[in-house]
């Protein structure tokens, strides 16, 4: 088995988060594990209320994984406050040196706040510089970077502003963006596009814990960060068009997860 780990928050409606990750890991052969930073009651129409996770319960779960079945690679999701990222940023670095993808979760798809304003110079200051990579959307990357990002252009010039901060690789998500859905990586040397077709759809929750847990799932497998980021994308690609014709929920439904059993399954349909 090859063992993920996801450091996040719980979505109740299932649709991100932990459980967006866990079914992303489970779907593309990886053995997922979860330290849950945060609970949120939250469905396809909105978050109503978000519970911290003690920070020493944070760390004790943490301990509990790495001691007994290390994983092959870490993602970090919602992690909601300064003291909660700080926790993860110190453990993470005094236990070697894992593949370790952070989505720097801020805002849902439903619009609601899910990262306390203090955690950002954490999350600066403590965690991104031990990332392999971060994975932020459109408005998070002006968040971090202080720039305004309105084409591709500016998409790349973020991503090199961002290196500044110290992980080894940048992916600047373009879901956000008005344009076509291309996501710009830039590896530390140069710059890669992801070009993809956008998807006409309002299910688009949960697209940014995927992806990050499928580049992460990718990498626990070996891939290189190029070929993990286009696998990511190939995923992500089809669990939004099977979410746009398979939903549930009466907001932005949830990505698909078993999109590629298609016809073979057909109890699933
Ligand atoms: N409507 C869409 N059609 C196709 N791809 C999309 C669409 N929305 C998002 N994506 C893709 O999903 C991934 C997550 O992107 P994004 O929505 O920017 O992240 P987040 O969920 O963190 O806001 C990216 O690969 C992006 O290109
Ligand atoms: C617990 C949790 N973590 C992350 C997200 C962001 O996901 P999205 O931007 O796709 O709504 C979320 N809504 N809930």
């Amino acid at each position: 088995m090859i063992p993920v780990l996801t450091v996040a928050g719980s979505d109740s409606s299932g649709g991100a988060g932990i459980q967006a990750d866990l079914k992303t890991f489970a779907a593309l052969g990886t053995y997922g594990m979860s330290c849950i930073c945060a609970l949120t009651a939250q469905n396809t129409k909105g978050v109503t209320m978000v519970v911290n996770t003690p920070v020493d319960m944070v760390k004790a779960q943490l301990e509990a994984v790495f001691d007994d079945i290390p994983p092959r690679a870490v993602k970090t999701g919602m992690l909601s406050s300064a003291p909660i990222v700080e926790t993860v940023a110190d453990f993470l670095s005094s236990h070697g040196k894992v593949p370790l993808v952070v989505d720097p979760v801020m805002v849902a798809t439903s619009g609601a706040v899910l990262l306390e304003e203090e955690a950002i110079q954490s999350y600066k200051e403590k965690l991104i510089p031990l990332s392999t990579l971060i994975t932020p959307n459109i408005p998070e990357a002006e968040v971090l970077s202080g720039l305004s990002i309105q084409n591709e252009e500016d998409m790349k010039k973020a991503a090199l502003a961002l290196m500044d901060l110290g992980p080894s690789a940048v992916l600047v998500k373009g879901g956000h963006s008005v344009e076509d859905a291309r996501d710009i990586l830039y590896d530390g040397r140069e710059f890669h596009v992801f070009s993809g077709r956008r998807i006409s759809t309002e299910n688009t929750h949960g697209t940014g814990c995927t992806l990050s847990s499928a580049i992460a799932a990718s990498m626990a497998r070996g891939l290189s960060l190029t070929e993990a980021v286009g696998e990511a994308k190939k995923y992500m690609e089809g669990a939004i068009r099977r979410a746009a014709v398979d939903s549930v929920g009466h907001g932005h439904g949830p990505v698909h997860h078993f999109w590629f059993y298609g016809e073979n399954w057909g109890h699933m349909e």
